[in-house]
């Protein structure tokens, strides 16, 4: 006899961008960019078993309900549009009981004119995203927030080393007191002592925190990358989560996850060339790949 473990469904890359006039000169403008990703959980289980798709909300359906909340309601912060769905689907079907939301903002940030941020023209930034992952159980009341940051791709020239680790006769590394370091960060963080419903997101939403934390973050990963003469990934990404949880309150921990990608020097001793110190080649793979989560001591939980 088989039996449904876990199942969700719903609907992916539903794409809008939203435009904001200001009330009192509606030539200036703020515009939303975001990718989202919708699943139901809750009474489905015979629409897998027994092929019956009575309790079956359509996935167009979905696709229809976000985009009409989109146009009527906020969604500014991402967080707040996230909280908002899922408010909506389990409030509207009793059959739906918790939700996973995810929603992808692109980066369009205003560029200068004249010395001073047009109204309305924006640069879009490459592939970096500011992202929000809700999931919410409206039986449990469990409800957590992780936002983060992904593909904010940083090089440093130098300010780097690697040195003092293991070794055995598996190692060829050389050690280094000067090298290249880049990543492509992704760094998240997650709300969930402070989420007792729904309804504290659009409070936590209206005094800023959402937007403030996600600055937060940017600006201390940015700072310490570029300062701190990194002694490892492992130690300036602890100390950036550190920072972090210092300047946001409201959130829980943080988590790092970096990909050291490699450059490695070419080798023109063929040429009779060997103080060779600044033509490197971007070594696709393989990468190094280092996580960590930090929380706050007294709370971590088992
Ligand atoms: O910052 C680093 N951490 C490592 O664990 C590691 N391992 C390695 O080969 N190079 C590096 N660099």
């Amino acid at each position: 006899m088989s039996v449904i473990i876990d199942s969700a469904y719903g609907k992916a890359n539903v794409k809008f961008l939203k435009v904001k006039k200001d009330a009192k000169n509606p030539k200036v403008q703020e515009v939303l960019e975001a990718n989202c990703q919708v699943l139901l959980k809750g009474d489905f289980d015979v629409s897998y078993t027994k092929a019956d798709n009575s309790p079956v909300v359509p996935t167009d359906t979905v696709k229809n309900t976000i985009l009409v909340e989109a146009k009527n309601t906020d969604v500014w912060p991402i967080e707040r549009f996230a909280a908002h769905l899922a408010k909506h689907f389990t409030g509207k079907y009793s059959h739906v009981r918790g939700v996973e939301i995810t929603i992808i903002q692109s980066r369009w940030t205003k560029f200068p004119v004249n010395g001073k941020l047009h109204d309305h023209s924006f640069r879009n930034e490459g592939p970096e995203t500011r992202r929000t992952f809700l999931t919410y159980d409206k039986v449990s009341k469990n409800l957590n927030i992780t936002s983060s940051i992904q593909d904010l791709t940083v090089l440093k020239s130098t300010g780097s080393m690697f040195y003092g680790y293991h070794q055995c006769d598996y190692t060829t590394l050389k050690p280094t007191t000067d090298r290249i370091l880049s990543t492509d960060v992704d760094a998240s963080w997650q709300y969930k002592e402070q989420l007792k419903s729904l309804d504290d997101v659009s409070k936590l939403a209206d005094d800023g925190v959402f937007d403030n934390t996600y600055d937060t973050a940017r600006e201390v990963t940015l700072r310490l990358f570029a300062l701190e003469n990194s002694p490892s990934v492992q130690a300036t990404m602890y100390n950036m989560c550190h920072e972090i949880l210092l300047k946001a309150p409201k959130i829980d921990s943080v988590t790092y996850k970096l990909p050291n990608k490699h450059y490695v020097l070419y080798d023109f001793s063929w040429k009779g060339i060997k103080d060779n110190k600044e033509l490197f080649y971007p070594s696709p793979d393989p990468n190094g790949l280092i996580k960590c989560t930090v929380g706050r001591k007294g709370s971590a939980k088992l």
